[in-house]
């Protein structure tokens, strides 16, 4: 079996984070005006900086766009996007966030959405997120089952 190589196409790790309201919404934001991608809607959140770490990155850029303060302890790891670019390889890391401090607002992007996650096939993303949608799905029927007291436990 060939496993894909790509000299020349370095690792490009970015950070996003799926918000997630009491009433089981999530946020996503608009890409600008200007920017690749303008006007596709995408979860908050960006490029790791040098020698920082995804955690440090998420909360770093959670603060530049939304203007809300997330513990690093209050991000769940929830899926990944791997997916080559024209000259990079984008690793797109998505967590939960279920607590922060302060009303997110749009410093950034062209507008914000709450929206259910069943809805999101009618707000268009960026060709790497239709993985991570369906992972988040996973993820947060999975968590709500668990967070359910059941019948089942260890015998
Ligand atoms: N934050 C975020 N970025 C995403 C998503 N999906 C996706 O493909 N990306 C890509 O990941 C990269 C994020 O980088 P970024 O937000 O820091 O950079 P940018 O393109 O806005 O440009 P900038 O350098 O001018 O800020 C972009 O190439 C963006 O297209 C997503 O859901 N959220």
């Amino acid at each position: 079996m060939t496993i894909p190589q790509h000299p020349g196409h370095p690792l490009f790790p970015v950070v996003a984070a799926a918000l997630v309201d009491d009433a089981g919404r999530v946020l996503l934001q608009q890409r600008p005006e200007g920017k690749a991608l303008a006007g596709l809607w995408e979860f908050p959140g960006g490029k790791l900086e040098q020698g920082e770490t995804p955690e440090a990155a998420l909360v770093r850029e959670l603060l530049e766009e939304l203007d809300i303060a997330v513990s690093p302890a209050a991000l769940e790891p929830a899926g990944f996007a791997s997916e080559p670019l024209a000259d990079r390889h984008l690793l797109l890391m998505l967590y939960v966030v279920r607590d922060w401090a302060g009303t997110p607002r749009a410093l950034e992007a062209d507008g914000l959405v709450w929206c259910r996650p069943e809805d999101m096939a009618f707000w268009p993303m960026p060709p790497a997120d239709g993985p991570l949608v369906r992972q988040l799905h996973a993820y947060l029927g999975f968590s709500a089952m668990t967070e359910a007291p059941g019948d089942s436990g260890m015998v």
